[in-house]
């Protein structure tokens, strides 16, 4: 197999921890078996947050993708002239802007095919809000890069102890049950079945199903829409063939003795499926798109303002996220090669 394009790296936020994680994940490339990948843009940001970070990082200015891979053993290839003053813990609209242009130039590289998975450094999306970003968020962002209808673009999250899916994201709570349909249930759990057959190996995932209310409703004595939506929902599933179980009862699910029954709980909203997975594999975690005709991966976390800079925050998600999107990039690539 000829070998892959390399990865492009979106900085995040400059003011965050994205930028020193991606110096370390250059510094742990070898030992992480991590695939060649560049920054877009942000010279001087890493610069200066490696050495924050009392990491030593050449940085190779490139022009085009593929300079990168004989580039990366040498040094982190940088891609782009969009720049911003490193301020760690101080987000202003020069890091804003640099956020977005990278973001911008990442995922062109990635759906044009220069590059082989886009991952995408933490945001504030607040804070890009305020100067000019449209979407609620990057998985947004790179459905809409990639021409993809936004409710086929699938948040999972990763970790070594398990995966999980919100249905509903980045959406008040008082907004989830009205947004909970039959179809919605369908769509996204056939676009969740169809991406873990192709990227992670999983040809019949077994896939357990939340139901929104206490107890799964305690039938219908704790609210209705595991009746009304969600079962029948899973009935439609479970008649084409998918491996569907549910609506369980979310607060028992993510038990150990639950986890090994299932290979991804889908839940009913963001933090009914971040929780578990930000509590047993924070350092770990990968917030995944599924559906996309490019493979994007991110860390679990965010920006972590009052800590970037400091040298505390924790490379692993940033690692992990960089591995995974390799790994997925290798797996599509053999089934194109036949
Ligand atoms: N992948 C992403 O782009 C992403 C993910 C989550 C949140 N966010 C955004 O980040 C901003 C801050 O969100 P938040 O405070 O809810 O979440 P956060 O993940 O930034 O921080 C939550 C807590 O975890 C800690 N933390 C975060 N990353 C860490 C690391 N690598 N090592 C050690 N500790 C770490 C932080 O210090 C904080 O105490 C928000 O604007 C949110 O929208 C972005
Ligand atoms: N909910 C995500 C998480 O906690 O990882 C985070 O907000 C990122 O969402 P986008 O990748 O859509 O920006």
């Amino acid at each position: 197999m000829t070998a892959l394009p390399p990865l492009a790296v979106s900085l995040g936020d400059p003011a965050g921890v994205g930028p020193e994680l991606i110096a370390e994940a250059w510094v742990r490339r070898d030992v992480e078996r991590l695939l060649p990948f560049i920054v877009s843009g942000g010279r001087s940001v890493i610069e200066a947050a490696a050495r924050r970070r009392g990491l030593s990082v050449p940085l190779i200015a490139i022009a085009d993708a593929s300079e990168a891979t004989a580039a990366f053993a040498q040094g982190l290839p940088i891609l782009g002239e969009h720049d911003a003053e490193y301020r760690p813990g101080m987000p202003d609209e020069q890091g804003a802007l640099l956020a977005i242009a990278s973001l911008t130039q990442a995922a062109a590289l990635s759906v044009a095919g220069e590059a082989s998975a886009i991952v995408t450094g933490p945001i504030a999306k607040s804070h890009l809000a305020r100067h000019g970003f449209t979407q609620p968020g990057q998985t947004e962002f790179v459905a809409d890069a990639s021409g993809t209808p936004r409710e086929d673009a699938v948040m999972m999250l990763a970790g070594p102890s398990l995966r999980t899916v919100p249905l509903t994201v980045h959406t008040a709570l008082a907004q989830v049950p009205s947004l909970l349909s039959v179809d919605l249930i369908v769509r996204r759990v056939r676009v969740v079945a169809a991406s873990l057959a192709r990227d992670f190996g999983l040809p019949e995932p077994r896939i357990a199903v939340t139901g929104l209310n206490p107890h799964a409703g305690e039938d219908g004595r704790m609210g209705l829409e595991e009746r009304d939506v969600i079962a029948p929902a899973l009935d439609i599933l479970r008649a084409s063939g998918l491996a569907v179980t549910g609506p369980h009862p979310a607060d028992a699910l993510f038990a150990a003795h639950e986890r090994g029954r299932y290979d991804v709980a889908v839940c009913m909203y963001h933090d009914q499926a971040l929780i578990p997975i930000k509590t047993l594999d924070f350092d770990q975690g990968v917030n995944v798109t599924l559906g996309l005709p490019v493979v994007r991966t991110s860390p679990d976390h965010g920006t972590a303002f009052a800590i970037a800079g400091t040298g505390t925050a924790s490379a692993g998600a940033t690692i992990a996220a960089i591995r995974m999107a390799g790994e997925c990039a290798e797996r599509r690539a053999r089934v194109l090669a036949g």
